[in-house]
């Protein structure tokens, strides 16, 4: 899907963006319980203007449920497995509903226990990772999650590519603002960001990936053709990569990202692989209110000149959303249409 304001743009609200993302999962083999998930998550990316993993996700969504690939009526089958351990498997469906599933059994332990650990396994993640943390935070809470994806990025040091593009998302709470969140790909863009590039014509700054001879290059379409990603930061950002595989896969019991094979599945987009999230209740470790120690550091990064916190882009993309509807270019909106069942006539 083209990004906005490439021509003619409308506005939705968020009820109604929600609402055609709502009817386009339901149209395409999901429950209403998975639809009402995905398309609130989806919306809200959209919203805050992360178009990676917003509306630009939805013919992938579409295709992967055509294709058979994943289960879009899959129930979560949740596990408490300790006093501070919930598992999830989600029963080869999206690892949002999963996630929803266990989130009331998760804040639960996180109170009581003062920190609680998830483990999602046999899911797919083909979102934004912040929408997953950024919750806790608004109360209250700590938390982290990492995901996997599919092999494309090559560890530091290697010749060939077996890491996904393994996102780690943090949230944490503020005294007299909104959470401080990061959600960041390890590898020096996410695959999402590529393909917009390729679809636009663009080139991509250097460093990012290699063609199909483990050349570096700063064409898109050779790094999706054959080529791979590289980690950020080099060594640095390999391991933690590697930490995220670990982590989002062989701690849950979900796949590796080189481990699952779509071949059999044309159209399948959406890694099936583990996804995990630590939350912690600062309120029974630091004995001092954590929200105004993040209010003092915040303070601090500010007085050194600091203008644009992680999160500060997309607060003020929702702000402007939230007060004149967000944009959608009219080739996006009527691709959406279509995929709702929408006629042009009533669109
Ligand atoms: N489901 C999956 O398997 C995968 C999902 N993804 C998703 O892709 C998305 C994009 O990832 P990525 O391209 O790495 O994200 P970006 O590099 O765009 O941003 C990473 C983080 O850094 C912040 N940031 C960016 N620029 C600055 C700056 N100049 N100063 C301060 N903070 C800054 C962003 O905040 P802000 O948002 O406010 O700009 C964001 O929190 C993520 O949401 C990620 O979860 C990626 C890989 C796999
Ligand atoms: O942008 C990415 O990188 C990915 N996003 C969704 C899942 C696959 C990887």
């Amino acid at each position: 899907m083209s990004a906005p304001h490439d021509q003619g743009s409308s506005s939705l609200s968020l009820e109604a963006l929600t609402q055609l993302l709502e009817t386009i999962f339901l149209r395409h083999g999901t429950s209403s319980e998975v639809a009402r998930v995905l398309a609130a998550n989806c919306a809200g990316a959209e919203r805050d203007g992360a178009h990676s993993h917003g509306v630009f996700r939805m013919p992938g969504y579409v295709s992967t449920l055509q294709s058979g690939w994943v289960n879009g009526h899959a129930v979560p089958q949740v596990e408490d497995v300790a006093p501070g351990f919930v598992r999830v498997d989600a029963g080869n469906g999206f690892a949002q509903p999963a996630l929803a599933a266990a989130r009331p059994l998760l804040m639960e332990k996180a109170r009581h226990a003062g920190i609680a650990v998830l483990a999602i396994r046999n899911s797919h993640h083909f979102a934004a990772l912040w929408p997953d943390v950024e919750p806790f935070a608004d109360e209250g809470l700590v938390a982290l999650s990492v995901v996997n994806s599919m092999t494309c990025v090559v560890p530091h040091g290697a010749d060939r590519p077996l890491f996904g593009t393994n996102p780690i998302a943090f949230a944490a709470p503020r005294a007299n603002a909104a959470p401080i969140v990061f959600d960041l790909a390890t590898s020096a863009i996410a695959h999402g960001d590529v393909q917009i590039a390729a679809r636009k014509g663009e080139k991509l700054p250097a460093g990012m990936g290699v063609d199909s001879l483990g050349q570096p290059t700063q064409d898109p379409k050779a790094i999706l053709e054959g080529g791979a990603l590289l980690p950020f930061g080099g060594h640095k950002g390999s391991a933690l990569s590697m930490m995220v595989e670990l982590l989002a896969a062989a701690l849950t019991g979900g796949n590796f990202s080189f481990e699952f094979d779509w071949s059999n599945h044309p159209g399948a987009k959406t890694p099936w692989t583990g996804q995990l999230l630590i939350v912690i209740d600062p309120d029974k470790a630091a004995g001092q209110s954590f929200a105004q120690r993040s209010e003092e550091l915040v303070r601090q990064m500010h007085g050194v000149g600091l203008k644009r916190l992680p999160g500060d882009r997309r607060h003020l993309q929702r702000s402007r959303s939230m007060a004149q509807g967000i944009a959608l270019d009219e080739q996006t909106l009527r691709q959406l249409r279509e995929m709702a069942g929408e006629s042009i006539a009533q669109a």
